[in-house]
């Protein structure tokens, strides 16, 4: 009789040793573009990364990181952290929960899942409440299916509707959020004709309402529980195109999209028109994971210790997706998630591969829980150990843009000096978390920060003979300006550039070297179009295994010298 682990192993590779340390960096929001005063990625100081563009290329080429590449509907979907963290976790390319939901919309199964007929048993009674970033960015959700979801809701019996938008700004350009809410509003009324009680009941901004994660900061779930739930907030308005123009124009200090106040929608009398209460459903309609999973612990957990609900109404509620897998959190869900199973990690601690990986908080999850297929916790306590560092909270990122780039350099360092670890997984954020904030100078000082937690790794690489491994999950600062088709910056109607607040489609590098690499290594030349999930079994090979069979190819090849 076999053990559990025998299914995971793997063949020795012909060439390669094994037990080399070997450090993976991923560099978030670090992608290749025409190196421009908008590429801050160029514009900043950044010899580590420049040096290896030496290596090319055998040992620095690019892969790619958004689209179908890394299971996205369209090439016009620009990668993010899941997707891409999920494909170089993972090795295989999976539908993702955009083109999931997509599926189950247009084929109408969404409404015959056990999730929908869940919810469904409070239609007659009681309000159907939808919670989600109201924008068409694609990355947590889209516009459009939460305009499938609602016409579907009431064609299957849902007779009251609340809406409880959440701004964005960050995923799409800031100020976009005005059109997205008439739009809404714009749907809302055509069911309100065909009798149907629809409106929308509250909103905030992203970053400061609700979709917090990775446990960063409660805070921001408690002030979107209190105008979601409590029906309580700061703010009140008629309607909430009116809420997001007064709220742009007289914030002081001024706030963006990202991070609007909490506001309720009122009736005639001041009274909020949508808190929930017992008897209700609630559907929160982000399908991507991290920034749901509070939320969801809120909404779900009987025992709750985070922040005083006041309030626990009885309610019915359902994810768009489930968001943890192996917390099974939401227990009710629209859509089932991708089945991310036998993910690298899985397989590297089943053949004796030392895992230590670590981020800060705001990132923490992108090398543990979507690395290993949206799954928290260890695969075999004994053989890893996962580190968070904490993250600042309660700021936005361009204030300390150099994050704790040089603490995480140093975890890693340490990590890789103890010669406890084969691999040694390291996140760093600063040129996704800056560049997210479209403050150009910040994120210039951000990459260099990158660099230098780079520059700290390598060294530690050098002195135990090792391998790293650097690329990126998608690209953000190498690219910060919104283009029109011929590629030159695009002027808003007052003639000013438009600042790209979000992640780009362009490719990412990845480079390969230390000292421990084998001199026959390098990149392959019959694979121009490989991707993020292409790095896997890259990495299974640099550890002296070969990958299993259904991964996407390897990278590298080794050659008789
Ligand atoms: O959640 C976010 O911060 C953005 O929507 C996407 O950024 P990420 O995919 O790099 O996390
Ligand atoms: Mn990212
Ligand atoms: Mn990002």
């Amino acid at each position: 009789m076999g053990s559990a682990g025998d299914a995971f192993k793997l063949k020795a590779h012909p060439k390669l040793p094994k037990d080399k340390i070997i450090a993976l960096v991923v560099l978030d929001g670090w992608g290749e573009a025409t190196p421009d005063q908008y590429n801050c990625i160029h514009v900043a100081e950044t010899p580590t990364m420049d040096s290896l563009k030496q290596g090319a290329p055998d040992r620095w080429r690019l892969v790619k990181a958004h689209g179908k590449a890394v299971g996205l509907p369209t090439d016009d979907d620009m990668g993010n952290s899941e997707v891409g963290h999920n494909a170089l976790g993972a090795g295989r390319i999976y539908a993702q929960g955009a083109q999931l939901v997509d599926q189950a919309l247009e084929s109408g199964k969404i409404y015959d899942g056990e999730g929908f007929n869940y919810i469904k048993q409070s239609f007659a009674t009681n309000t159907l409440h939808l919670i989600g970033l109201m924008s068409d960015g694609g990355v947590h959700s889209r516009l459009d299916q939460v305009q499938l979801l609602l016409k579907g809701a009431a064609e299957h019996g849902a007779k009251k509707i609340r809406v409880h938008v959440l701004t964005d700004g960050r995923d799409v350009l800031d100020g976009s959020s005005v059109g997205f809410a008439e739009t809404l509003e714009n749907d809302l009324a055509k069911l309100r004709e065909k009798g149907i009680d629809a409106q929308v009941a509250s909103g905030g901004g992203r970053m400061y309402v609700s979709m917090d994660r990775y446990e960063n900061d409660w805070g921001v779930i408690k002030r979107g529980w209190d105008a979601q739930v409590l029906g309580e907030a700061p703010h009140k308005f008629k309607n909430v195109v009116e809420a997001i123009k007064t709220l742009r124009e007289e914030q002081q200090p001024k706030a963006d999209d990202q991070f609007l106040p909490p506001f309720v929608i009122v009736d005639e009398q001041g009274k909020a028109v949508g808190p929930v209460v017992d008897g209700d459903a609630v559907v929160t309609f982000n399908f991507r994971a991290d920034r749901m999973v509070m939320l969801a612990k809120a909404l779900e957990y009987e025992d709750f210790d985070k922040f005083d609900r006041v309030r626990f109404p009885k309610i019915r509620y359902a994810g768009m997706l489930q968001y943890d897998g192996e917390l099974k959190l939401p227990s009710h869900y629209l859509v089932s998630p991708p089945e991310i199973e036998r993910t690298s990690g899985e397989f590297l601690v089943h053949n004796g591969v030392r895992t230590f990986a670590c981020s800060e908080t705001v990132k923490f999850g992108h090398v543990t829980f979507f690395w290993n297929g949206n799954r928290s916790g260890y695969f075999k306590e004994d053989m890893e150990e996962y580190v968070e560092i904490p993250s600042d909270s309660g700021i936005s990122f361009n204030v300390k843009p150099k994050m704790k780039a040089l603490e995480i350099g140093e975890k890693a360092r340490d990590a890789i000096l103890s010669r406890k670890f084969h691999q040694i997984r390291v996140n760093i954020p600063n040129s996704d978390m800056v560049g997210h904030t479209g403050d150009i100078e910040a994120t210039v000082v951000s990459c260099k920060a990158a660099d230098e937690a780079v520059k700290m790794i390598f060294d530690a690489i050098e002195q135990v003979g090792g391998i790293y491994v650097v690329t990126a999950d998608h690209g953000n600062a190498e690219d910060m300006v919104k283009r029109n088709k011929k590629g030159e910056p695009q002027l808003d109607k007052n003639g000013n550039i438009q600042i790209l607040t979000s992640h780009t489609l362009q490719p990412v590098p990845i480079a390969i070297g230390g000292p421990g690499l084998a001199p026959g290594v390098r990149f392959r030349k019959d694979l121009p179009g490989g991707g993020l999930a292409n790095v896997a079994a890259t990495v299974m090979n640099l550890h002296g295994l070969e990958a299993p069979s259904d991964y996407e190819p390897s990278l590298i090849e080794v050659v008789d010298n």
